[in-house]
């Protein structure tokens, strides 16, 4: 679904992706970890088409993303839905408005009747309610902010749903809530998911298959089985930092 090939990406002399390979097959999560400043976030800016490689390229159900412009990548962003680092969702708007924006964003003819049913259908695949609807985001909980975001993020219904950093800053019992969001709109929505971390704990919870970025390369990719018997000095050196705790 996602396929991502030999990616190079320079800033100046600064190399910040040196020949990254990915695969992420239709249905699955894949996460990928690495410590801060690694280039986790230019390379899922790469994915919804927000930087060009210098070489390399990505292709998500086949097209491939750095070859579009204008129209064509606006009409091929409508394959993705975002969850962004805290909710980012608008704080003047309800819960009702937040979740329908993108849908009324993209079809202008959507019938009111139809535009609730589908906003409700997705607040119900993240466990939240029609109580909820009239409320603004201040009056609800961290995890429940991050439920309303995936509700919007799949309001559309996009084959990909990308997180950024979706646990960073949250307490314990708000990440198990977004672990379990994640892994529930898999298994109820089938969604491809791409995810970018330095949440160990949560990546190995999520997590079909992983990779872990150190200096421009993927140091180790696989299951997360597989990545944790890595022999990999910084691998190991990495994931110690949690394993250790446990
Ligand atoms: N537009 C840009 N111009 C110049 N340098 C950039 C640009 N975007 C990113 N970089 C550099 O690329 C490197 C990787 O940045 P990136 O934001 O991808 O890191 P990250 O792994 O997402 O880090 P964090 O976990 O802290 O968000 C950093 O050194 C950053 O300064």
């Amino acid at each position: 679904m996602i396929a991502i090939r030999d990616l190079h990406k320079s800033f100046g002399d600064h190399k910040v992706l040196d020949g990254i390979t990915i695969d992420v097959e239709r249905g699955t999560t894949f996460v990928v970890l690495g410590g801060s400043g690694s280039g986790k976030t230019v390379l899922m800016k790469h994915v919804i088409g927000l930087l060009k490689p210098d070489s390399g390229t990505v292709l998500v159900d086949g097209i491939e993303i750095p070859k579009l412009e204008g129209r064509e990548l606006t009409e091929a962003r409508r394959m993705f839905g975002m969850v962004f680092q805290g909710a980012a969702l608008f704080d003047s708007m309800t819960v009702y408005d937040n979740v329908a924006f993108p849908l009324h964003e993209r079809q202008r003819g959507i019938k009111p009747s139809e535009l609730r049913e589908r906003v409700i259908e997705k607040l119900k695949v993240v466990d939240l309610d029609e109580d909820v609807l009239t409320k603004f985001p201040a009056e609800l909980s961290g995890g429940m902010r991050k439920r309303v975001a995936l509700a919007r993020a799949v309001v559309h219904e996009p084959k990909v749903v990308l997180y950024d950093e979706p646990t960073t800053g949250l307490d314990p019992i708000t990440t198990a809530y977004v672990d379990d969001m994640i892994l529930s709109a898999k298994q109820r929505l089938g969604v491809t998911s791409m995810v970018i971390s330095h949440d160990i704990a949560s990546a190995f919870k999520v997590a079909d298959r992983m990779a872990v970025l150190y200096d421009g390369h993927l140091a180790a990719q696989g299951t997360p089985e597989e990545v944790r018997r890595s022999d990999h000095p910084y691998v190991q050196h990495y994931l110690s930092m949690w394993f250790e705790k446990q």
